[in-house]
């Protein structure tokens, strides 16, 4: 198992997020792997880390699902993968104490690749479909709590993320209206929605 810290496109290192590849087994059946393991896990991320809840969706070519996160006192972090197709997943850095506040890093994550991304409290994650459909299975510490959930939309210019809209093969991006209707990261700053 691979496991490597991210640079933003500012090209600093954000402390946190963490790019896992782990290790596949192929033979002439198919192939095998852990897609996850508590002490190889628990040992890449220094930490014990208890996962609460198992969430699996399923999205079409161009949906984008995010910015998403939850607050105190139900913060999650989750470790993500893809099963089904490709997907290009995203951290956004709002931990106001930190020198990387506001900034981001991203990844392809396919079923192909098997690379899954550990994005920890105190971030922002959305992900855009990029095949014509892509599974998403990723554990989440904290459960699921409405009352804390938050977004950020997707296309915040002082975010500026580079999500890669020309592999989508013309098709449209798709939000829920929730995301359609997402405050700017500002927005959530000064209604103090954020770490
Ligand atoms: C997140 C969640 C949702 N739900 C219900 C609530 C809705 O009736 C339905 C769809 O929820 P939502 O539209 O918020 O699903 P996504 O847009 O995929 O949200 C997720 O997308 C981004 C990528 C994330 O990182 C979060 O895990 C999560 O916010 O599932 C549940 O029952 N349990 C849950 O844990």
């Amino acid at each position: 198992m691979q496991v490597e810290q991210m640079q933003s496109p500012q090209g600093a290192t954000i402390e946190g997020p963490l790019l896992i590849s782990p290790q596949a087994f192929g033979d002439e059946r198919g192939w095998f792997f852990e897609s996850w393991n508590q002490r190889r896990f628990d040992e890449a991320v220094g930490e014990a880390v208890v996962f609460s809840q198992d969430n699996h969706s399923r999205s079409v070519q161009g949906v984008l699902r995010g910015l998403h996160y939850q607050l105190e006192p139900e913060p999650q972090a989750k470790l993500v993968r893809a099963s089904v197709g490709k997907i290009f997943d995203v951290a956004v850095d709002i931990r106001q104490g930190s020198a990387t506040f506001g900034q981001w890093v991203g990844a392809q994550l396919s079923a192909e690749n098997k690379q899954q991304l550990w994005v920890p409290e105190g971030f922002a994650h959305g992900f855009l479909t990029l095949s014509a459909v892509a599974e998403v299975q990723y554990k989440a510490r904290g459960f699921w709590n409405k009352s804390c959930e938050r977004a950020i939309r997707w296309d915040d210019a002082s975010i500026n993320i580079r999500w890669p809209l020309d592999l989508l093969g013309g098709a449209e991006v798709s939000l829920s209206g929730k995301d359609a209707e997402a405050p700017t990261l500002d927005q959530a700053k000064a209604a103090g929605d954020v770490f």
